[in-house]
């Protein structure tokens, strides 16, 4: 039986087609699918391409790619058109693609309406009007399912046909196997392995399977869908800000704003202005009532960075948004409501500063109901570097439009063994500089780095000891390959700090920060 007819009459269920001539465009699609894979690139821009190339492909409007979430029972779109939400997920079983992930079967629908498989529900939330379907299992080698690829509307006719649906399950053939090379496969796998572990969450842009950052990922994974406060703690560089990011955007508030407040970056005397606002004639120069990051944030998440540098009186205002959700903007009585969920972040050490009586105690207390420690990027482990290092390679030629270039062994060994003060941000400029100044794969030399490693041991993995020489070619130290760096991009955008922020991918303020210290005034 080729095909079986579903309650309306309009569904066709196939059962898996056997071996079939892939014709020529599907091949065209898929060109690039293996290499791309297989390299470290932004998995999210490489989903959407694959997503893009299929719906044209196959001449639809839109594509989706469901991915099965085993412990909750349900898809995920993972890359999809879906510009009126950010995901959309099914229960298994509930509608076509949550019936092909279940059932196995290929599920061609030429006209939804009155079709029982068909959820409209999906349809009402996004406003759009589904005319066609099809969708087909994907499958990993093992033949086991593992999310489904659907497309939606066929331009210019009522419905896929027979030759759409095999060449639809060709793509699925070679996407099945592909994205098996993934992290996001391993993920699937490993929530399979462990059904408390929902998956679906956005952590591809994050780089590392080390043990210690894998707990952090399930730390993420418990908090995130609640509404607890979480403190992130860790040294510079490692990854505060971008785990802040993945708590909102793993949560419901993903829809609403995500709010950074830098404490480091503005004078003690600013900060609860910024935070809180202030109200018209609140001081001089206050001719209007202006909303402070609280109220921007309101439904989304406020990050507040570099917590240790809040100044006391501050932390109280703080403490009863924590408590209360409410506050008076600066030079006003009226109270302000906010429905806002706090991430805060610190290099310091807060329990110090609690007992040096420059932290409040019941502040700690309060912010700290989720605390999540990142670990330095030396005691990550050489793999993550060598992963970290690779990802920055693609990044940076990417961004600079060059070749991506390869990173030799000897080189790859210089960045397993060095101590990384600066962490992930001092690894993506160090790889980014070396891209830039390299011609073809990145020699040892190109690296800014010390030649001496004058700190203390190698990472856990990491096999040998720094050499300790002298600097025989003459290399600069990695501060003035930066400073260099910075100056360069500067004179290129003619002085314009936003857009040299901007080409950085640093912010404003960090930006400030290094050119005081290099003795340029602050901009007027
Ligand atoms: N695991 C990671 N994978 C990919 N990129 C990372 C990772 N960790 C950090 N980065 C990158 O390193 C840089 C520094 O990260 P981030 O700003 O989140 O660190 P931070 O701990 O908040 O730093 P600071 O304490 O100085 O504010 C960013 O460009 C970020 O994208």
């Amino acid at each position: 039986m080729l095909y079986e007819c579903y309650g309306g009459g309009t569904a066709f269920v196939l059962p898996p087609l056997p071996t079939m001539p892939q014709p020529s465009d599907v091949s065209q699609v898929l060109l690039s699918v293996g290499s791309l894979v297989g390299r470290e690139v932004d998995l999210d821009a490489f989903l959407q391409t694959l997503v893009d190339r299929i719906a044209i492909t196959m001449q639809a409007d839109r594509g989706t790619l469901w991915l099965l979430d085993p412990a909750r029972g349900e898809l995920f779109s993972r890359a999809a058109h879906l510009p009126e939400v950010s995901q959309i997920r099914v229960k298994l079983g509930q509608g076509v693609a949550g019936h092909v992930a279940q059932a196995g079967e290929s599920v061609n629908v030429p006209e939804p309406r009155g079709e029982r498989l068909f959820f409209a529900d999906i349809d009402r939330m996004t406003g759009y009007r589904t005319t066609s379907l099809l969708a087909v299992p994907l499958r990993d080698t093992e033949g086991a399912i593992y999310g489904v690829l659907q497309v939606l509307n066929k331009r210019g006719a009522e419905r896929f046909t027979e030759e759409d649906i095999e060449r639809l399950t060709v793509i699925a053939g070679q996407v099945g196997t592909a994205l098996q090379s993934t992290s996001l496969y391993q993920e699937l796998k490993r929530a399979k392995d462990q059904p408390q572990a929902p998956v679906g969450y956005f952590f591809n842009r994050i780089i590392g399977e080390s043990p210690q950052l894998k707990s952090i990922y399930r730390l993420v994974q418990k908090a995130a869908p609640t509404d607890a406060t979480v403190l992130l703690r860790g040294e510079s560089g490692c990854g505060k800000e971008l785990f802040a990011r993945a708590i909102h955007v793993n949560g419901p508030r993903r829809d609403k704003p995500f709010v950074k407040v830098d404490c480091a970056a503005l004078p003690a005397t600013l900060i609860e202005n910024e935070l809180f606002g202030h109200e018209k004639g609140a001081y001089t120069g206050a001719d209007h009532r202006v909303p402070g990051k609280f109220e921007a944030a309101d439904s989304g998440t406020v990050f507040i960075d570099e917590l240790g540098e809040l100044p006391l009186p501050v932390q109280g205002k703080l403490l009863r948004v924590l408590q209360d959700r409410e506050f008076e903007r600066v030079g006003g009585t009226q109270t302000v409501k906010v429905d806002v969920r706090i991430v805060a972040a610190t290099n310091r050490d807060l329990m110090k500063m609690v007992s040096e009586g420059k932290f409040r105690e019941d502040l700690y207390y309060r912010i700290k109901v989720v605390e999540m420690v990142l670990p330095p990027l030396r005691e990550r482990g050489g793999e993550d570097i060598e992963r970290l290092a690779r990802h920055f390679v693609a990044t940076a030629a990417k961004r600079h439009r060059l070749e991506t270039p390869r990173l030799s062994a000897a080189a790859l060994e210089r960045l397993k063994t060095y101590r990384w003060p600066g962490n992930v941000r001092e690894l993506e400029n160090c790889v980014e500089s070396a891209v830039v100044l390299c011609e073809g794969e990145i020699l040892e030399e190109h690296l800014p780095l010390p030649t001496v490693d004058r700190g203390a041991p190698a990472p856990a993995t990491g096999s040998t000891e720094p050499t300790v020489s002298a600097n025989p070619a003459g290399l600069l130290p990695l501060a003035e390959v930066e400073r260099h760096h910075i100056l360069r991009v500067l004179e290129s955008v003619k002085g314009n700090r936003t857009a040299a922020a901007k080409v950085l991918e640093i912010g404003r303020n960090t930006l400030a920060r290094k050119l005081k210290e290099y003795g340029f005034a602050d901009e007027a």
